[in-house]
């Protein structure tokens, strides 16, 4: 579950934010949408606490982050949170696999290659593991980046227009994988985008 309370941000004097109060519980989907400047990757990365906001509270699962040290910070957001950005970040010497297991390495767990496999089938790229993510298309690095995001099973999933490069039958399978995964951990869906065709498939909404 992930709520936040009166939420404000500023990046300098002129550009300040008040954010309404995002609410999304286990297992539920939520669709923040705001066109382009609106603020929606700042907000997620508040969600995050990958910035810090001016005020307010991020609460997941009963812990505040804005109470936390920035170490405590990193290490609840490796274990409970799961990003998926809007470009997929790799690391570019690794194998598919390789950065799948590097989230279970982040989060001080232990490396699940049976878990990586499993996902890689679900979502479709079982027979890219030992490929270099660069040799994959958009489609698929984009699908990568959600099983990267689920390897933890965290609680809370972010995705930062996970569509926006994608075309229609590509958007339909990444919405459609993103909620069986959060389905399947029971974990919090939210989605920020300005992506139009998403929103009949969303019932929960925020217009930013
Ligand atoms: N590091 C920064 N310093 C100053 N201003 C910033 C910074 N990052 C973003 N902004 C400004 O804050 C506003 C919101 O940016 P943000 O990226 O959150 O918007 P967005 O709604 O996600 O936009 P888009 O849909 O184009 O990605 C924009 O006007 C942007 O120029």
């Amino acid at each position: 579950m992930l709520a936040t309370n009166q939420l404000t941000f500023e990046y300098g004097p002129t550009k300040q934010f008040t954010f309404p109060d995002v609410r999304c519980a286990d297992r539920e989907a939520l669709l923040i949408l705001g066109r382009s400047g609106k603020g929606k990757t700042t907000l997620l990365h508040l969600l995050a606490l990958l910035l810090r906001p001016k005020s307010g509270s991020v609460v997941i699962n009963q812990t505040d982050l804005t109470q936390l040290g920035p170490a405590e910070t990193a290490a609840f957001r490796a274990k409970h949170v799961g990003i998926v950005y809007q470009k997929p970040h790799f690391v570019s010497s690794l194998s598919v696999l390789d950065n799948l297991l590097l989230a279970n390495y982040l989060a001080g767990k232990l490396q699940d290659k049976n878990r990586a496999r499993e996902l890689a089938m679900q979502l479709g790229f079982g027979d890219q593991l030992t490929k270099k993510t660069h040799q994959l298309s958009q489609g698929e690095q984009q699908r990568v980046s959600i099983a990267r995001a689920v390897m933890n099973q965290p609680d809370v999933i972010l995705a930062d227009e996970p569509t926006s490069n994608l075309d229609d039958e590509n958007t339909e399978r990444v919405v459609r994988l993103l909620r069986e995964q959060s389905e399947q951990i029971g974990a919090s869906l939210i989605v920020v985008t300005h992506d139009q065709r998403l929103k009949d498939v969303f019932q929960n909404q925020v217009l930013l």
